[in-house]
């Protein structure tokens, strides 16, 4: 088989698909918003979930017949409760892309609530290192997006065990790299929303890229490279919220063995690669409390290639390579390190030295 050179397609492909299910998430935030969906249960959550993985799906099912998909959600709760399998078609079959032409290229609407759930339930490879698989995360970050605060939808394809090509949905991303980061509802107070939203992409060996979310037509690609900060008393580091994912005590006795003065930047999901790879941090750091827990590959393949691909490092808490050929999980390693190429031997010394042991 002749590889494709640069995965163009597969490239932009995955963009739109990743946009048109970042419009459905929108929309599923907004009637949160409003109150058509109740916010005391995991409704919102769930909604958002399988209507943006079935989306997803059916664009790669469209162009990519032959490939694999492993994703996050499956439909046996859709099935068994009709309302809300209402709910989530209601809203799945209002979306499509605003270029009719990109809207075409995913295949068009999906046909009805039979080809939304057996969409969903095309994401149940297994994974592995051989052959083409899609990993997806169509909502990583659930707590924040809930919170009205950083989510982002994670897609990558993984071919023979290696990320080739990346793509990551954030929503409440700024587009401008002097922005300010923001990680909850309150925190937009002020703040205005249109600068809001951004696609990042990312091709082994062809770089890592920015776009828009909300542009209408045309590339308005552009690319990204990470900060290679001077000194590490200027650089800052980002981890997730819950204490529960992560080591908050830990990472910050290693950005203090380091000389790290600013406080750690926190927000869910894998956005903290993307804040990482466009130079809004530095350094994410993801020390594992249990060390039982085994990370989905879903919420690192796209983020880890980005970050890659931007001029950075990504190893686990070991310094070990990711391994994402080990099936649905990476179960070969243990948390994440990464930062720019010229530091991340540093930054592990300093895992090593307070962690590693
Ligand atoms: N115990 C434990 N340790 C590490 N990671 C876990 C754990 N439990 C869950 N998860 C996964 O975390 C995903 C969300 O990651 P975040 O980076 O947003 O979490 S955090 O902000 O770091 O707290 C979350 O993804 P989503 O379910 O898609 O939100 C889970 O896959
Ligand atoms: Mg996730
Ligand atoms: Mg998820
Ligand atoms: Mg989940």
């Amino acid at each position: 088989m002749s590889l494709p050179e640069n995965y163009a397609r597969e490239r932009r492909v995955a963009t739109l698909a990743v946009q048109r299910a970042t419009i459905y998430t929108q929309k599923v935030f907004h009637s949160l918003v409003k109150g058509t969906v109740s916010k005391d249960d995991r409704s919102p959550v769930t909604i958002g979930d399988f209507g943006a993985q079935a989306l997803v799906i059916a664009a790669i099912r469209h162009n990519f017949p032959d490939d694999e998909v492993a994703a996050e959600e499956e439909s046996s709760l859709l099935r068994s409760n009709p309302e809300l399998r209402d709910q989530v078609w209601k809203l799945v079959s209002q979306v499509c892309l605003p270029d009719a032409e990109e809207d075409s290229l995913l295949g068009g609407p999906l046909k009805d609530e039979n080809a939304m759930l057996d969409a969903i339930d095309a994401g149940k490879s297994t994974g592995g290192n051989r052959g083409r698989i899609w990993a997806l995360d169509p909502i990583d970050g659930t707590l924040g997006f809930l919170r009205g605060g950083q989510y982002a939808i994670s897609l990558g394809l993984i071919q023979d065990g290696e990320v080739v090509v990346g793509v990551l949905g954030c929503p409440n991303l700024p587009v401008d790299k002097t922005a300010r980061v923001i990680n909850s509802e309150s925190d937009r107070e002020g703040q205005n929303d249109d600068g809001l939203g951004a696609i990042y992409s990312a091709v082994a060996g062809h770089g890592a890229s920015i776009r828009p979310l909300a542009r209408r037509r045309g590339p308005e690609e552009e690319p990204i490279q990470m900060r290679e900060p001077l000194s590490l008393s200027v650089a800052s580091f980002c981890e997730g919220v819950e204490a529960a994912h992560s080591s908050h005590s830990q990472q910050k006795a290693i950005a203090e063995r380091l000389g790290i003065v600013a406080p750690p930047v926190r927000l869910d999901s894998a956005a903290k690669y993307a804040v990482i790879a466009r130079g809004l941090a530095d350094i994410y750091l993801r020390l594992p409390r249990n060390l039982s827990y085994e990370e989905n590959f879903w919420d690192h393949a796209a983020g880890y290639l980005i970050v890659k691909e931007a001029g950075g490092e990504v190893t686990d808490a070991m310094g070990r390579r990711v391994d994402f050929g080990k099936g649905r999980t990476l179960a070969a390693n243990k948390g994440i390190v990464a930062a720019p190429a010229g530091i991340h031997g540093k930054v592990l010394e300093a895992v090593r030295a307070v962690w590693g042991s």
